[in-house]
């Protein structure tokens, strides 16, 4: 039985996780180091995770640190058929316990999950993060805890706000809307890039009643399975959320093609989702419902820079916005516009600034800049490098430079080309290189039309200017350019519950994780009136004899 009863319970004013600076001497600097010494030494055994119960196929793969590849930390085990199947008919069979839980009931382990995470395995989950996906300690402390932390925390804050809003009710009727979770299972699919996103795809449908079957990426699963542990901790029954790593594809088709498919809540490429949405769409005919496709993914951000803009800030925005975890970011700045007044003193800047950067291991805190996620991932960004130094669109200004020998390092590259369409200027690379473009300054507008228009993409972009105007048309012009917009500041870094994430265009569905527009995407409402004195006879007052 689960009933709270006799008490309107409100939950808790979310407000965002503090962040740690693990400045030397102090005492977060000294547990994170003693966090990762521990993850260092230790090699865990992941298991699959179905009705809380571990499954373990013998089918393996490996977590190594990608800036030490050698250095194995886990293997995991890889879903087959069978236990894919064994994860949906999990995820069905809980549905009507889960669904008898009062919604406060579900808040309250969210909000223990949170907690968690905040107190008892902050440092394990960073030092997770900066390990298996090699970021560094400032990078994991704002994704693998802090926003982490803010999506579970104001989700089930949009939650009560979304079971709160009512309709009204006239004389002698009493209406309400129910939210129910969807018929069926959500199939959450995460990316490599974020823990935050990989708790936050599975959580949001579970937060609102659903049951999930989870594939985390391969490419990161380790800090999904301690996220997975710690859900386990903060009491979430068995079987409401199970953990199936395993191939994209040999997972992914067997959950897609299921009549029971609630819903898919992807994070990843563009050219994924659009496959899974194949899938969905040759299937159509045989679902119970409609499948909710909700889907972030990929990004070509921009920077555009008007004559007025301030090159000091400029150059910080682009060096973070670019660089900061490798690019390996669906915002991180990956395209600039800079007017032709601003570019002797901008590149020479950003040239200094660069050369100022670390680049290694994560556990040098010294380091800001650390390696790409995978052999995959080096190839493909090395190959666009190789490609832009053999054209005669582009010459590599900064970096260039690649060495996969102990880690997969790419050197922050900078990328001057006079053609506004080269490959690298409108294809996602996901790597650090930022192409650049300069333009004549009077042809602020319609270079701003070239922004627009130029790649497919519609996720996040800046303006830097300090002239009013400039900013004013800049929003206009690129009014559909970026679901994230941002003025004179870097398009990363947004906060849950301050700026709503998502991007329309092939960037994705821009239903805004972390918001209450995303959570109305895993609820079927039911209207229900109520009559309290219905009507004994048909007939109406004018028909009556005068
Ligand atoms: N818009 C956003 O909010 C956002 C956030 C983070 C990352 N991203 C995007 O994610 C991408 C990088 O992440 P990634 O490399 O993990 O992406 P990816 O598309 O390679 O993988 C994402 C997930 O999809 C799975 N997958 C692959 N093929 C599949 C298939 N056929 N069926 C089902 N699942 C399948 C993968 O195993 C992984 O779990 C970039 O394009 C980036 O822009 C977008
Ligand atoms: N929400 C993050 C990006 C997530 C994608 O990788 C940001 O705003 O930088």
């Amino acid at each position: 039985m689960h009933l709270i009863n006799n008490a309107v319970i409100q939950v808790p004013e979310p407000v965002n996780e503090p962040v740690y600076d693990y400045a030397p001497e102090s005492k977060e600097r000294e547990m994170i180091k003693s966090a990762l010494s521990e993850l260092s030494e230790k090699q865990l055994d992941i298991p699959l995770i179905i009705g809380g119960k571990e499954v373990r196929t013998g089918k393996t793969g490996e977590v190594v640190m990608p800036h030490d590849h050698k250095h194995l930390m886990a293997i995991y085990h890889k879903a087959g058929p069978d236990e894919v199947r064994l994860a949906i008919d999990t995820a069905l069979g809980v549905q009507k316990m889960w669904q008898s839980y009062r919604w406060e009931e579900r808040c309250a382990i969210f909000l223990k999950a949170a907690e968690l995470l905040s107190v008892k395995y902050r440092y394990k989950i960073n030092a997770g993060s900066m390990l298996s996906t090699s970021k560094n300690v400032y990078q994991a402390e704002i994704d693998a805890a802090c926003e982490l932390i803010d999506f579970l925390r104001f989700n089930v804050y949009f939650a009560q706000q979304i079971y709160r809003e009512q309709p009204v009710s006239s004389k002698g009727i009493w209406n309400f809307v129910q939210h129910r979770p969807l018929e069926g299972f959500v199939f959450a699919v995460t990316p490599f890039n974020f823990t935050a996103i990989a708790g936050n795809l599975p959580t949001a449908p579970a937060i609102m009643g659903n049951t999930v079957v989870w594939k985390p990426a391969s490419s990161c699963v380790y800090n999904p399975y301690l996220f997975m542990r710690i859900l386990e901790e903060a009491g979430l029954p068995p079987g409401v959320i199970n953990f199936v790593p395993g191939s994209g594809a040999s997972v992914g088709d067997i959950c897609l093609t299921d009549p029971n498919l609630a819903g898919i809540h992807f994070t990843g490429s563009t050219a994924v989702f659009q496959k899974m949405w194949k899938i969905i769409g040759e299937n159509i005919e045989s679902y119970k419902s409609y499948p909710r496709i909700v889907g972030e993914t990929g990004g070509k951000d921009f920077v555009f820079v008007h004559s007025s803009a301030d090159p000091d800030q400029l150059v910080t925005a682009l060096v973070r916005g670019a660089f900061e975890y490798q690019g390996q970011k669906c915002s991180a700045a990956s395209r600039a516009y800079i007017p032709k007044s601003l570019w002797p003193q901008t590149s020479k800047k950003l040239k200094n600034e660069i050369g100022r950067i670390k680049m290694g291991a994560t556990t040098d805190f010294r380091n800001f800049f650390n390696a790409v996620i995978d052999k995959n991932a080096f190839d493909t960004i090395k190959d666009f490098i190789d490609s832009a130094r053999k054209s005669n669109d582009s010459e590599i200004i900064i970096g260039g430079g690649c060495d996969d020998s102990v880690g997969y390092f790419i050197e922050p590259t900078v990328i001057l080309t006079e053609n506004p369409v080269y490959r690298t200027m409108v294809e996602e690379i996901f790597g650090p290189v930022l192409t650049i473009y300069v333009y004549d300054d009077e042809e602020f507008e319609k270079t701003l039309e070239l922004c627009d228009s130029s790649s497919a993409y519609g996720l996040t972009g800046a303006i830097f200017a300090t002239d009013r105007a400039a900013v004013s048309t800049a929003l206009a012009k690129l009014e559909h350019s970026a679901g994230n917009f941002y003025i004179n500041d870097k398009p990363t870094g947004a906060v849950v519950g301050q700026q709503p994430f998502g991007g329309g265009r092939a960037s994705g569905t821009n239903d805004k994780a972390g918001f209450y527009t995303n959570l109305m995407r895993w609820v079927s409402p039911r209207t229900v009136k109520e009559s309290f004195v219905p009507p004994t006879a048909f007939d109406y007052p004018f028909m009556m004899d005068e």
